[in-house]
């Protein structure tokens, strides 16, 4: 319960709270509770069983229903005096402009992805508004506080970019099971299940590329009139069989490593788990397609158990008849989604297979389903911690009581008997070109490089622009937006399709561009550098931004990220000295204590925004591909906030 001083700051204050997911639901009680009584809400998802059994607010009979709406009528059960406002909308909505962030004295995230983060940051700067940012993963978790001017922005510092894995380790030599996975997931769910137009590494076997008498045609295209269980096993045979072989033709590639041996339909007993498990035929029993299951179908029941490759190849051959016979109008359509059954089922089998064949240990479904889907299991305990962590923290942004803002980690091993760990947040980053005016450098092949490349690579993907704008000097180049004149909306369309240096305005080396977001109120300007040529492998998009703070992509690790995921593996990457003694001490995160060294996680994709681990100055942590911050990071010293 608040002091009365701190009730006085609550008092009539509006926050905005942005997620109501596992923090969110917390946050929202803890707020009500503090005092608070003028609180927004905004959460653009409705309620999935899998949310109950941490996301408490909800129950079973609000699943499908907003979480903003169920969440508010819950506080209100036992707080029915204070003000919620739900919405269901995306907090990108240009409806939540920065005028609408102007309202509120203080904003909270309980967010899970990267750009919805940002975007937000971006709102809280134009609108100078306190942004208090939180993320959990597991037992980890952090709150961070954000003042436009006084601490760095949320921007600021880089954020680890997704793992990745040389596509010739998915495509051709995996070693890992996770490397099994992503080319299920990626390479032949996609292709199979997933937009047909999308380039996709596994099109290179897909038809006769060796000279073989496999015929010249699409593969994996069901032909006319046939026979589904036919379709099936002729995928099969290609991906499991044909193109390993085609891959053991290249002798070079296994000198070193072990031989992958070819699985054909014919060479697995089928029969022998039909005989088991009874053939059962239930197809016909699953009404919402969604629960349509493979597994039930053929009468396997345990996901915890590792099914043999028999098993494996009749899960994969009945997945894949029943993605045709039950949800055939979503091929074409289809992404892959962890809580989809049937595509856990898909991409599970098609792994094991894929890994039986490379002599790599096979896993569970409920294994695979985690890798696949990137999955730490939420900690309902590390959210209620964080919540309340939020609420100290904004209790001090309504005080001004700049000089105890703290950043707190929230650890899964408690350091010098800790396992709150506060740490006085910095001053902003005089080269973040988020909250500073610092140019950014775009090296650029201005001769070949389309409008269209900069936009999708440079605007979208790494400045996380929403609404963009395009200027060169008073040129307009581009622009999105509803109330657009039709002839504009062809000119930009046509400008996007024309090379940089034939725009109308021309951008060559030394052009400087301005590039604008008018729903974030976020300008930057880039300096043009025309270079020739880019290296494919280690340059893949054609051109290098600098000035922008995300860090290098992390290679061959466990498992891959993608932008997005709401939640990630970062469980183990924290590491902090051994204890000997086992007595903790949970320290109020507003405790004078600042630790000397930050490090950041790998988890870019992850609930936590960037969590971090400070431990004895004289000890690393041990996890190699950690960054580790100290006072001089980077090419600036960063300052503690005075
Ligand atoms: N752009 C956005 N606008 C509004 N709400 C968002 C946006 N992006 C994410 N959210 C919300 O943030 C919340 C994050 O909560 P949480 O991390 O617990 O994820 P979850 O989707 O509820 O659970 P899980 O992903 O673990 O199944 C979600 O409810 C999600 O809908
Ligand atoms: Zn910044």
């Amino acid at each position: 319960m608040a002091t009365e001083q701190q009730l006085s700051a609550i008092k009539g204050e509006k926050v905005l709270m942005v997620g109501a997911g596992g923090i969110g639901c917390e946050l929202l009680k803890t707020l009500a509770l503090s005092g608070f009584q003028d609180i927004h809400i905004i959460d653009m998802d409705t309620i999935e069983v899998s949310n109950l059994n941490r996301q408490f607010l909800f129950r079973q009979s609000h699943v499908g229903q907003s979480k903003a709406k169920v969440a508010r009528d819950a506080v209100l059960k036992f707080r029915p005096n204070i003000s919620i406002t739900p919405y269901h909308a995306n907090i990108k909505d240009p409806d939540f402009n920065v005028d609408f962030f102007k309202k509120f004295s203080v904003v909270l995230n309980g967010l899970d992805n990267l750009d919805a983060r940002r975007h937000v940051n971006r709102l809280c700067l134009a609108a100078g508004v306190p942004l208090v940012e939180s993320g959990t993963t597991g037992f980890l978790g952090q709150v961070t506080v954000h003042v436009k001017g006084k601490t760095e922005c949320y921007e600021c510092q880089p954020k680890p970019a997704p793992k990745t894995y040389p596509v010739c380790t998915i495509t051709s030599t995996p070693s890992k099971f996770v490397h099994c996975i992503v080319w299920a997931k990626d390479l032949l769910f996609a292709r199979l299940f997933g937009d047909k137009n999308q380039e996709n590494d596994l099109n290179v076997r897909s038809s006769d590329a060796s000279g073989s008498s496999e015929p010249a045609e699409d593969v994996f295209e069901r032909k006319r009139d046939e026979d589904i269980e036919e379709y099936g096993r002729r995928v099969y045979d290609h991906v499991f069989g044909y193109n390993i072989e085609v891959a053991l033709s290249n002798e070079d590639t296994w000198k070193k490593r072990n031989k992958p041996r070819p699985i054909y339909v014919r060479d697995v007993e089928l029969a022998e788990v039909i005989q088991q498990n009874g053939n059962l035929d239930k197809v016909s029993v699953f009404s919402d397609p969604l629960s349509v299951s493979a597994m039930t179908t053929i009468g396997l029941k345990n996901p915890q158990d590792v099914w043999s490759l028999a098993e494996n190849s009749r899960v994969f051959l009945e997945a894949l008849k029943l993605f045709f016979l039950k949800r055939e109008k979503e091929i074409g359509n289809l992404t892959f989604d962890k809580d989809d059954q049937l595509a856990v089922e898909f991409v599970t089998a098609a792994a094991n297979i894929r890994a039986s064949s490379f002599g790599i240990h096979l896993h569970s479904l409920f294994e695979a389903k985690g890798i696949a889907g990137n999955i730490v299991h939420a900690v309902a305990t590390t959210n209620a911690i964080i919540a309340g962590l939020i609420v100290i923290e904004t209790i001090k942004v309504l005080q001004d009581d700049v000089k105890n803002y703290r950043m707190t980690y929230c650890l899964e091993h408690p350091s010098r008997k800790m396992l709150l760990m506060p740490v006085e947040p910095f001053e902003p980053n005089k080269s973040c070109y988020v909250c500073s005016e610092t140019p950014l450098t775009l090296e650029i092949n201005t001769n070949n490089s389309k409008l269209r490349d900069f936009v999708e690579k440079i605007v979208k993907a790494k400045l996380g622009m929403n609404l963009p704008l395009i200027m060169h000097g008073s040129a307009l180049l581009y622009e999105v937006g509803d109330d657009l004149e039709e002839d504009m909306v062809a000119n930009y369309a046509a400008n996007l399709d024309k090379v940089l240096a034939q725009l109308p305005s021309p951008i060559t080396g030394g052009t400087i561009i301005t590039v604008e977001d008018l729903q974030q109120e976020l300008t930057c300007n880039i300096n043009i550098k025309h270079r020739e040529e880019f290296d494919e492998e280690n340059e893949p998009d054609g051109m290098i931004l600098s000035g922008w703070t995300q860090a290098l992509a992390q290679k061959n690790d466990e498992t891959s990220k993608e932008n997005g995921a709401s939640t990630s593996n970062v469980s183990q990457t924290v590491s902090l000295e051994d204890e000997e003694d086992d007595e903790l001490q949970i320290l109020p995160a507003f405790s004078g204590f600042a630790g000397n060294k930050r490090k950041l996680t790998d988890n870019a994709n992850s609930s936590s925004s960037d969590l971090s681990c400070v431990g004895d100055e004289n000890k690393d942590c041990d996890d190699s591909e950690a960054i580790v911050m100290l006072d001089g990071y980077g090419e600036r010293k960063k300052c503690r906030v005075q």
